[in-house]
């Protein structure tokens, strides 16, 4: 598991290394239009190793919020221009919401904190406070946005392990199955290209059976590795499509350019052995190329099938054909 069990381990002591964690995560944007309350509060919160930046009216904190992602924010109420709460509201209106906000203010009753609180803030401390009482309020915000940080961690490790191969981290069959239909529809509203290869490695099986399992999939990760090297990064994606049969999705690539980067590919798997254990294997490709021409279909849900089926007859072609080649 790439995340520890310690989302459900908050601490309730700190000790130093945990608190500098924090602190290099979550430096804090203190607002406050009294400068000698500003200065009194930065120097407190500075003194027990917090990383404080200071606006003292409105347009300084958004100038602030624009240059850095504070993810703590310590707020006066009662200033003039936008008042803290203001400042609060527009801040949830504008963004995710895993800023922390504490607001600083003098106002105590229970209608106020009703106020404050379901105005958007997070926490509240009454003026005059005392030292350690805004230190452990500020903490407790730090171990609250730290299980933000955790989520945010396993939400895109689940991600990924809901569109990539386990094996090669290429694409799965699911993610295709999403996105290449909305690769259609990009070329119908732009008028643009696509492109796909579709890939297999030859006589994988024999290479398999003579050095075994491991060096079969040392190979498919490796396979896969250099393929993405020498693909546009962000743009082209490579899917595993089968065992080892791959589609490589281009877009915005003509059949002339898709030619190109078969003829690429197919040479750099075949010029360079693949290195497992003491062996150097000599592996090469087939490949497949087919470019999408949309006015062959009346229905265009069905285009991306056509597509990959137009490659997976380019890629047998190559096959029947001798094998380390592109055809298409
Ligand atoms: N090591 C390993 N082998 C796999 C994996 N997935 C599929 N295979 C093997 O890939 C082999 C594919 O064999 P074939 O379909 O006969 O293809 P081939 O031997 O490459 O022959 P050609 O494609 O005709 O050149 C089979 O032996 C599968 O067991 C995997 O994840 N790891």
């Amino acid at each position: 598991m790439p995340f520890s069990n310690s989302l459900d381990r908050a601490p309730s002591v700190l000790d130093s290394r945990m608190l500098e964690n924090r602190i290099e995560k979550h430096k804090i944007l203190l607002i406050d239009d009294d400068l000698t309350h500003l200065e009194l509060t930065k120097l407190l919160l500075e003194s027990t190793g917090l990383v404080v930046d200071t606006a003292s009216n409105d347009s300084e904190a958004f100038q602030h919020l624009e240059a850095y992602d504070y993810r703590m924010i310590l707020c006066d109420w009662v200033m003039p221009g936008q008042d803290g709460l203001s400042i609060v509201k527009k801040l949830r209106e504008s963004e995710v919401n895993t800023r922390y906000v504490i607001m600083i203010t003098s106002k105590s009753s229970p209608d106020d904190l009703i106020q404050c609180l379901s105005g958007g803030a997070d926490d509240y401390i009454t003026k005059p406070f005392r030292k350690d009482e805004l230190r452990a309020r500020v903490l407790s915000g730090m171990r609250i946005l730290d299980k933000h940080v955790q989520l945010e961690k396993m939400k895109s490790y689940y991600f990924d392990q809901a569109q990539k191969d386990t094996l090669t981290g290429a694409y799965n069959r699911a993610y295709l199955k999403d996105r290449l239909p909305n690769e259609v529809k990009r070329v119908e509203r732009t008028n643009g290209n696509l492109s796909v290869i579709m890939t297999d490695i030859d006589h994988f099986k024999s290479l398999n059976d003579t050095h075994g399992h491991p060096c079969g999939d040392a190979v498919l990760v490796n396979f896969v590795e250099r393929l993405n090297q020498n693909l546009r990064n962000g743009i082209d994606w490579v899917c595993r499509y089968g065992g080892e049969e791959f589609l490589i999705v281009l877009p915005d690539t003509s059949i002339e350019q898709a030619r190109t980067v078969a003829d690429k590919l197919c040479n750099l798997i075949a010029d360079k052995p693949f290195e497992f254990e003491e062996h150097s294997l000599s592996v090469t490709a087939s490949f497949g190329v087919s470019s999408l021409a949309l006015s062959k279909y009346s229905d265009k849900s069905s285009a991306h099938v056509g597509l990959i089926n137009s490659a997976d007859k380019n890629l047998y072609f190559s096959k029947n054909n001798g094998r380390n080649q592109w055809h298409g």
